[in-house]
């Protein structure tokens, strides 16, 4: 293996000369032997391709790039391909013989990567008897390790957690049996399970951007581009009120300039103190009168979540460049009601070096759980939306009928680019719950 430029791997090959037959195969004979004593690489894993995400090409990428290296490294695999939305997830869920397995491979997008990851957790908290619509449950981290081959439109989890979207570096760090703990948020509505995110989940503009570009998948992740200036030119507001409790006991802000890296010492002294946090939150859990807990009411143009950067190809920094991606902790940026020059100043800098909270209308808090209540309740169920709201669809509460409609008064969240379906949420951070075959984003 070698390094090449910006955090992306290459086979290399050695080549020893010997000069007789006997010591050459004494010499093959200890490096098996070595390399079998290496216990962390996986010999053993589960494949997953979305043969329809980004460029449709996750299943030649696969062939043609990864498993032929896997094949030089001795792993075998057992490969799905999978024939529709959510095969994946609950094949994992309820069929896959896991004991089989060192490791499961998602080759796909974000929203592969989120069939994974809701397949596995669902399988390991049943497994131990663990209630998901509990928000306070304790969940059983996974044992298994998931993979992530980049075939998706953003690919963020890839990025974010390897610095590339390059399929032969993950398959690189899947072979020498790389391990990063990942934090996952866990999502709930009135006390009942609805996702888990690891990367955005993102109210307002973010939101209604990835609602926009559901409509044009078969652009492909162009369609980003394109729903991106669409809500960027709808500007758009929304009322609500957001509650959230404050990692007062986290070692870094979201403005220190202390990114999340191989070996990252915040994430680290969170793993090393990890019982001891375990009761402060049980001491802070939300005792209903809201000690510790901080409350603001407002108008809202984005409400972004970051349980890691969120670095892309788009955004080399991301969302949140000090996010951390296994410190307990999300990143919770408001945005506040501003004008469109403004808006469009603070997006620009995530694409420069400017720091895009240092802006009036732009707040950022490290959390460890937060809740969402948009200002009308949601008395309008999804069911019944259709293009024009009924009278009875209305709350009593709302101002003008006639601008009452779903769309301007709710936007929805994107949970990792999935549409959650309530804008009321009570969030989590579930701390290190998963580990992904990467090791961080390399110093360079
Ligand atoms: C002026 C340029 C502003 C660029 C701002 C870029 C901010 C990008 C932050 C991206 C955070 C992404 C977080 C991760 C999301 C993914 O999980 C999720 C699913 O991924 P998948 O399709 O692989 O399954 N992807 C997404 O939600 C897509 C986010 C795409 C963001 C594109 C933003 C484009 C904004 C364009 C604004 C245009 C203003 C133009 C004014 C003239
Ligand atoms: N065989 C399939 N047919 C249709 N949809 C699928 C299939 N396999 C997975 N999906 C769904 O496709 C969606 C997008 O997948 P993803 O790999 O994230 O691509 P992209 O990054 O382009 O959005 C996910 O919501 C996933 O559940
Ligand atoms: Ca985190």
């Amino acid at each position: 293996m070698m390094r090449t430029r910006q955090h992306q791997w290459r086979c290399s090959d050695v080549t020893f000369h010997c000069p007789n037959q006997g010591l050459c195969e004494q010499w093959i004979t200890v490096i098996n032997e070595q390399l079998s004593l290496l216990t962390n690489r996986p010999k053993s894993l589960l494949v997953y391709i979305n043969p329809y995400g980004g460029k449709q090409r996750g299943k030649r990428i696969y062939e043609q790039k990864v498993a032929p290296l896997f094949h030089r490294a001795c792993i075998s695999a057992d490969v799905i391909v999978t024939e529709h939305a959510n095969h994946a997830r609950d094949h994992l869920k309820t069929e896959a013989s896991l004991e089989k397995y060192d490791g499961v491979v998602c080759v796909g997008g974000d929203g592969m990567f989120s069939e994974i990851l809701h397949g596995l957790v669902t399988r390991v908290q049943t497994d131990h008897g663990v209630d998901q619509n509990q928000p306070d449950a304790e969940l059983v981290p996974c044992s298994l390790r998931i993979g992530i081959i980049p075939a998706g439109s953003t690919d963020c989890i890839c990025f974010a957690t390897v610095g590339v979207n390059d399929p032969v570096t993950s398959a690189l760090h899947i072979i020498i049996g790389d391990s990063q703990p990942v934090d996952v948020c866990s999502v709930h509505h009135k006390d009942i399970f609805l996702r888990y995110s690891v990367s955005l989940l993102g109210y307002g503009f973010y939101g209604d951007l990835l609602t926009d570009s559901e409509r044009k998948r078969w652009l492909g992740p162009a369609r980003y581009d394109l729903s991106g200036l669409k809500t960027f030119l709808s500007h758009n507001y929304y009322e609500g009120t957001i509650s959230f409790l404050p990692a007062e006991d986290a070692v870094g802000s979201p403005r220190d300039k202390l990114q999340c890296r191989s070996g990252c010492h915040v994430c680290q002294h969170k793993l090393s103190s990890k019982d001891k946090q375990w009761d402060i939150s049980e001491r802070e859990k939300p005792d209903k009168d809201g000690s510790g807990w901080n409350v603001m009411r407002g108008k809202f143009i984005a409400i972004n979540a970051a349980n890691m950067s969120c670095a892309c190809p788009r955004s080399p920094k991301g969302l949140s460049p000090s996010a951390h991606l296994a410190d307990g902790t999300l990143d919770l940026i408001l945005v506040r009601k501003c004008s469109r020059l403004d808006f469009f100043r603070h997006l620009l800098r995530h694409i420069n070096t400017d720091d895009q909270f240092d802006h009036s209308f732009v707040e950022v808090h490290r959390v460890r759980m937060f809740h969402f209540q948009p200002l009308y309740q949601e008395s309008i169920s999804l069911d019944d939306l259709n293009e024009t709201p009924k009278k009875t669809g209305c709350s009593p509460m709302c101002p003008a009928p006639t601008a009452c409609s779903y769309n301007t008064i709710y936007s929805s969240w994107t949970c990792d680019g999935e549409i959650l379906p309530h804008a009321a949420i009570q969030v989590s951070v579930q701390c290190q719950l998963i580990r992904l075959f990467a090791r961080g984003i390399e110093e360079q």
